[in-house]
């Protein structure tokens, strides 16, 4: 870590003196090798410490544009480096992928408000090397890695970003030309929201409507030129720019682009999965879902995301906690630190929980997607439904924990922590961003919910489950009586499955009696409630059932001390999910008033004990100074210094007296109204 070389504060260091394992170790784990963490605190500073970064600069104070253009700037800076290091690396693919891994953290400092280049080496990239024949990826990924071209994903129209089958942006097949034509034939057809369209890219992969031999065939992606390679002037026929100001995201620049007989070659349609022979006719995939790929490998990276903006803050906010004073617990004893507060225990201790488990899982579902995504390229598709529910299950109920999590910890910093330089408020946008890009929450879990239905039902007809949801099983054996709590991690993990089997049973009696009266998507739509809480209970299940393997597996391998702590917090992620879910477990568990109270007092025994572990542990995830750009969560706590430095760099206060006070405060004053 790159320490501030202040002085520490006095409060942080007798915290810092008192923890009982190695650091080191957590942070081993939490990058994944040793070897990974001299890899990301290389990448790290090889980036930060450029000056022609001028990371001095506060972009806050600019306006929209300037942001944008600085923006840019910074990214070239950054990425003309990512060329000269991953030669120096050595140039393979693993390179790339490892500075890209880094340069995740490493971005959010460069460019707080987001990245105008983010796309093109995600979803632009990712399109074209998963969804083309080989022919296209020769031709197109030099020219994407070299960035000679560079792209972006525009899928969501003015009208429709969900039920995206209903996009209308036309793709017109000429077999005589062998050219596409494309158009957007209403004002809802307008793309809208893509990242990076509006002024930074040339080209995008354009989801349209496949039109050939009169008859339409469904979205289908296009590699579409958009801006002039040399003068960056839009195209004949398209219409494009900047959708505006929004709550965060201000330096990615979304865009709006409309078509008028925009003409695509025939070779620019990604034919890895449908097929178009070049006498127009089509050619059907073996699912047609496989031209979502791009949006679900990006759901599960935005659970690593999730975990991170989640140790960032709570880093931010126990730091903060464990050097600020206040209150008096005893009235004749000094003012403690507020972390001494119970109640600020309970803000910020099960949020450091999640970032752990929510790791847990980002790993483990990194795997099962690679797992899955090679048995598709021997054309075994089997998995590819559980793959999307668990990865739009995870999507929703990790960002949404994600953003409350992150406000929780806003709320723990009081005042201060409503100020731009505590650094939680790009946390906050990006966060409650991540609720709605890449489908929104509520439609993520009802897809979840679809899959839990489908799976209920089979296992009420004796057929087979996947292994996540086996425990429908159980429910459907306890023939109507309630499974008997015990408090043990098992018993809370068996607790959280019996009320997501019996939610998910709720939802299914609903529309099975709505059915009678209804159709089924009618009967579906009235159950909408208790299928989003089926699913997301599910997805806590989940969360649990990874976390106790993943966390006995993480216990055999570590240091007893750091096993101890692993140990502290799976408990604390679980007794906290159990109260906080207490209103769902009593509806189908045999819990009674004694348990609770007992989880209660086992929640307070936790805090407790990781009292002395949490500074290791946010110290572990290792956030540098200028990555977590926090005036109170700076490792060396002091806050009151760093918060009115901040404060003398306002724009404000470079001069004594500003001219309002002479062209409006002054009349006004002497005015007498
Ligand atoms: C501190 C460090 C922090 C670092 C953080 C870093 C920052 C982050 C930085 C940047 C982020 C930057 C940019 C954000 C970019 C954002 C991009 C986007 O948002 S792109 C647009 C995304 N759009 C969506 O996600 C659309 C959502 N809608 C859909 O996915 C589909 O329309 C929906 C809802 C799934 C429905 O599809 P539809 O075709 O209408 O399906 P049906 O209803 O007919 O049928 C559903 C059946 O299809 C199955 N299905 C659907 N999808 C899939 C799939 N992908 N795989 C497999 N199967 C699928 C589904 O299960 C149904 O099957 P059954 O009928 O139940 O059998
Ligand atoms: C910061 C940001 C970046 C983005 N980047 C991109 C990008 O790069 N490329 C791109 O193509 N798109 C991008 N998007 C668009 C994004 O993917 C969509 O906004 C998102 O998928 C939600 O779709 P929508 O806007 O149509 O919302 P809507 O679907 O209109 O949602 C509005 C409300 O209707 C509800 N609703 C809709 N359908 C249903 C249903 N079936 N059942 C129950 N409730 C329903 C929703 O739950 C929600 O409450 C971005 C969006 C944001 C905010």
């Amino acid at each position: 870590m790159s320490k501030n070389l202040s002085i520490v504060n006095k409060d942080l260091k007798e915290e810092r003196d008192k923890i009982n394992f190695n650091v080191e170790e957590f942070t081993n784990w939490f990058y994944g090798g040793a070897e990974k963490v001299k890899e990301k605190k290389y990448i790290e500073n090889y980036f930060l410490s450029d000056k022609d970064l001028n990371l001095e600069l506060d972009t806050s104070y600019l306006s929209y544009k300037d942001k944008y253009e600085e923006a840019v700037r910074r990214s070239i800076v950054v990425y003309k480096k990512l060329y000269k290091l991953h030669n120096e690396m050595g140039g393979t693919h693993e390179d790339f992928v490892k500075i890209m891994e880094n340069l995740r953290f490493t971005m959010g400092a460069i460019n707080p408000e987001g990245n105008p280049f983010v796309l093109h080496f995600s979803m632009f990239a990712l399109t074209i090397m998963n969804m083309t024949n080989d022919e296209q990826k020769a031709e197109w990924l030099p020219r994407i890695f070299n960035c000679n071209i560079l792209g972006t994903y525009a899928q969501t129209e003015l009208g429709h970003g969900t039920y995206i089958q209903r996009l209308e942006t036309t793709a017109t097949y000429d077999p005589k030309t062998k050219e596409f034509t494309l158009n957007s034939p209403t004002l809802t057809s307008y793309k809208w929201w893509p990242g990076n369209l509006g002024h930074t890219v040339d080209h995008a992969i354009v989801m349209a409507q496949l039109y050939s031999q009169g008859k339409c065939h469904g979205i289908q992606p296009f590699i579409v030129q958009l801006r002039d390679s040399e003068t960056h002037k839009p195209l004949p026929g398209i219409d494009i720019g900047d959708i505006g100001n929004k709550v965060g995201f201000q330096t990615v620049n979304n865009g709006f682009l409309g078509f008028k007989n925009v003409k695509v070659p025939y070779k620019n349609m990604l034919m890895k999965n449908s097929k178009l022979l070049e006498d127009g006719t089509f050619i059907k995939p073996k699912n047609a879902k496989l031209n979502y790929g791009t949006m679900v490998i990006i759901r599960v990276h935005m659970i690593i995301d999730a975990a991170c903006r989640i140790a960032k803050a709570t880093t931010i906010a126990l730091r903060y906690s464990l050097v600020r004073r206040q209150s008096p617990i005893n009235p004749n004893e000094i003012e403690p630190k507020i972390i001494e507060h119970i109640t600020q225990q309970n803000k910020i201790f099960p949020g450091i929980a999640k970032a752990v488990v929510f790791k847990c899982m980002a790993d483990y579902l990194t795997k099962l997607h690679l797992s899955i995504t090679q048995e598709g390229n021997t054309g075994n598709l089997a998995r590819m439904p559980e793959l999307h529910a668990l990865s739009c299950c995870l999507k929703a109920v990790c960002t949404n924990e994600d953003a409350k999590t992150v406000e929780v910890c806003r709320l723990s910093c009081g005042g201060h922590g409503f100020l731009r330089s505590a650094g939680l408020d790009d946390v906050y946008r990006n966060s409650t961003a991540a609720q709605t890009y890449e489908g929104e929450n509520t439609v993520m879990l009802l897809q979840a919910a679809r899959f839990l239905i489908k799976s209920f039902n089979e296992a009420r007809n004796g057929g087979s489950l996947t292994e996540g949801v086996k425990y429908l099983f159980d429910f459907i054996g306890r023939n109507g009586k309630r499974e008997i709590f015990d408090n043990s991690i098992n018993g809370i993990l068996r607790a959280i499955q019996a009320a997501a089997a019996g939610r998910t049973y709720i939802a299914w009696k609903h529309i099975e009696d709505d059915k009678r009266h209804n159709s089924i998507e009618v009967a579906t739509n009235l159950a909408g409630v208790h299928l989003t809480k089926a699913a997301e209970l599910h997805g806590y299940v989940c969360l649990l059932q990874v976390g106790i393997e993943e966390i006995e597996k993480i216990i055999r391998n570590v240091s007893p001390a750091l096993g101890l702590v692993f140990k502290n917090i799976l408990e604390l992620f679980a007794v906290d999910l159990i109260l906080n879910k207490i209103g769902d477990v009593i509806q189908h568990v045999d819990i009674s008033n004694e348990d609770i109270e007992k989880l209660e007092k086992q929640m307070e025994t936790l805090f407790k004990f990781f009292r002395t572990s949490a500074i290791g542990v946010v110290d572990g995830f290792d956030f540098s100074d200028p990555i977590i750009d926090s005036t109170l969560g700076s490792y060396d706590g002091n806050v009151y210094e760093n918060l009115i430095n901040a404060a003398r760099k306002s724009p404000l206060n470079q001069e004594d007296v500003n001219r309002t006070f002479h062209l409006y405060i002054k009349p006004f004053m002497k005015s007498n109204l």
